[in-house]
């Protein structure tokens, strides 16, 4: 039976369960199988997914994520915060910031280091995508989707569309604790409005410098936090005129905070924690289990 080592890391309580290719190898055409079956809480490790991390041209480290229903995402930032923990913590980086490749680019990452270990990693997450085109969202290419009216579901909502290298659709409610995350998020999730479906994420604004934040998540339903979700729900509020350009906005998620701030040179910087859970052997009985 194949067996590989892994490490659980989480962001906020958004868990992954980490592969370190430059120690394992994993067959390509297993990878979504082999998500789903780690992600899974009772015949699996348990998690949100999977992430390799690996070599890359561009970049000391590569990541690739896969959502815990296999899908593969293209962009992950509490991944992005723990891949830059693990990677100085393994001595693949010698420098406290390096670039990581994503299949949504490069981006750049500093770690905060005390006594050898890493306690929290900004990350330059890079301009986000405001064009229909490149959420992907159907409709006028070049439009940008901003309290747009958005029937679903027998009611119409104002949608606010973003992509940080990966697709997101943020709501605005007035207590996050009656956000419809569960009766709303799948049903937009897999709007065809959304060729390669999208993250939904559920928004009260506090000031124009704090959020609350709920998700419903593409390929993995609701989860403790998304960096890129929280990212996106920043610059939705910029450009709903609810936070202030170029000032650190708190967002509280169900897992813990995250500070974001989408800069005036268009960047978007996101701050946050990256904990390691445990590492060990996972003994994968293939289709057996998932
Ligand atoms: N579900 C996302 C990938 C994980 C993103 C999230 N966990 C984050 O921290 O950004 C997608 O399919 O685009």
């Amino acid at each position: 039976m194949p067996s590989f080592t892994f490490t659980k890391m989480h962001g906020l309580g958004n868990s992954y369960i980490y592969v370190d290719l430059f120690r394992e190898t994993l067959p390509e055409d297993e990878l979504p199988a082999i998500a789903r079956r780690v992600s899974n809480v009772h015949t699996g490790i348990g998690s949100d997914g999977l992430i390799l991390i690996g070599p890359a041209e561009r970049a000391p480290v590569k990541m690739r994520i896969f959502n815990s229903d296999g899908s593969e995402g293209k962009n992950c930032g509490n991944g992005l915060r723990c891949v830059a923990k693990y990677a100085y913590e393994h001595g693949l980086v010698k420098e406290r910031r390096f670039l990581i490749e994503t299949l949504s680019g490069l981006v750049e990452a500093e770690v905060a280091v005390q006594d050898g270990e890493v306690v929290s990693v900004t990350v330059d997450m890079g301009e986000p995508r405001l064009q229909r085109s490149t959420i992907p969202m159907i409709g006028p290419e070049a439009e940008q989707v901003v309290a747009e009216p958005f029937v679903i579901g027998g009611r119409e909502y104002a949608l606010t569309a973003v992509s940080m290298g990966n697709p997101h659709a943020v709501f605005y409610v007035d207590d996050i604790r009656q956000a419809p995350v569960e009766a709303l998020g799948p049903l937009v999730e897999r709007d065809p409005r959304f060729p390669e479906g999208v993250n939904v994420e559920f928004v009260e604004v506090v000031s124009d410098r704090e959020l609350h934040f709920r998700v419903w998540e593409r390929g993995s339903g609701v989860t403790q936090a998304c960096g890129t979700g929280a990212c996106a729900a920043v610059v939705a509020s910029v450009l709903n005129g609810k936070t202030a350009r170029g000032v650190e906005t708190v967002v509280h998620l169900a897992g813990g905070d995250l500070v974001i701030t989408w800069e005036w040179d268009g960047r978007v910087r996101m701050t946050g924690p990256a904990e390691t859970v445990c590492t060990g052997v996972y003994y994968d009985r293939g289709g057996q289990n998932g």
